[in-house]
C-alpha cells in the first residue's frame, strides 16, 4: 500500500474575483494540467505553514489570511493524494511563475474551460456553486 500524499493546496482570489492557476510541468505527475498552487506538507509543519510556504516558492505571494474550504481523498492510481484546500483572499504581491511555469488569473465563469486533474472536479463544483 503506497502512502497517501498531504497537500496544501491555494484557491487565490484577487479583488476582481479571478482564481489564479499554475500549469504543472509536464514531467510531473498530472503533469500538463492545471493546478491551485500549493504543494506538499512537510513533516513538522501544519497545512498553514505548507500553504503559506508553497505559495512563496511557486508564485511569490504573501498568504496573509486563510480559511478553510474542503478536503479531498483521491486516488490516481498510481497515487493516492489527500488535498487540504483553503481559500486566501487576503495576500501581498505580484503572482509570478517562480518555477518556470506557466501561471493566469481567471475569471470564475471561465473556469471550466481549463482541464485539471480529476480531484479537481468537487473543488470546481464548490468554488462555481
Ligand atoms: N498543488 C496542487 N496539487 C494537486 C491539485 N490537484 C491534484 O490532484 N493535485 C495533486 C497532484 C500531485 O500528485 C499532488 C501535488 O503534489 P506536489 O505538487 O507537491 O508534488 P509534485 O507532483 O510536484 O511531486 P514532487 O516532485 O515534488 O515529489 O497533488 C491542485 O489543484 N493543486
Ligand atoms: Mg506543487
Amino acid at each position: 500500500m503506497s502512502k497517501v500524499v498531504h497537500v496544501a493546496v491555494g484557491v487565490i482570489q484577487d479583488p476582481h474575483n479571478r482564481i489564479l492557476l499554475a500549469k504543472r510541468p509536464q514531467e510531473l505527475h498530472q503533469g500538463g494540467k492545471w493546478e491551485f498552487p500549493g504543494g506538499k506538507v512537510e513533516k513538522l509543519e501544519s497545512t498553514a505553514e505548507a500553504l503559506i510556504r508553497e505559495l512563496k516558492e511557486e508564485v511569490d505571494l504573501d498568504v496573509l489570511d486563510t480559511e478553510p474550504l474542503m478536503e479531498i481523498h483521491h486516488d490516481y492510481g498510481d497515487k493516492k493524494v489527500f488535498l487540504d484546500i483553503h481559500w486566501v483572499t487576503n495576500f501581498k504581491g505580484d503572482a509570478k511563475g517562480l518555477e518556470g511555469q506557466e501561471i493566469c488569473w481567471v475569471a470564475k465563469e471561465q473556469l471550466t474551460q481549463y482541464e485539471f486533474p480529476e480531484a479537481n472536479k468537487a473543488i470546481l463544483e464548490k468554488i462555481l456553486s
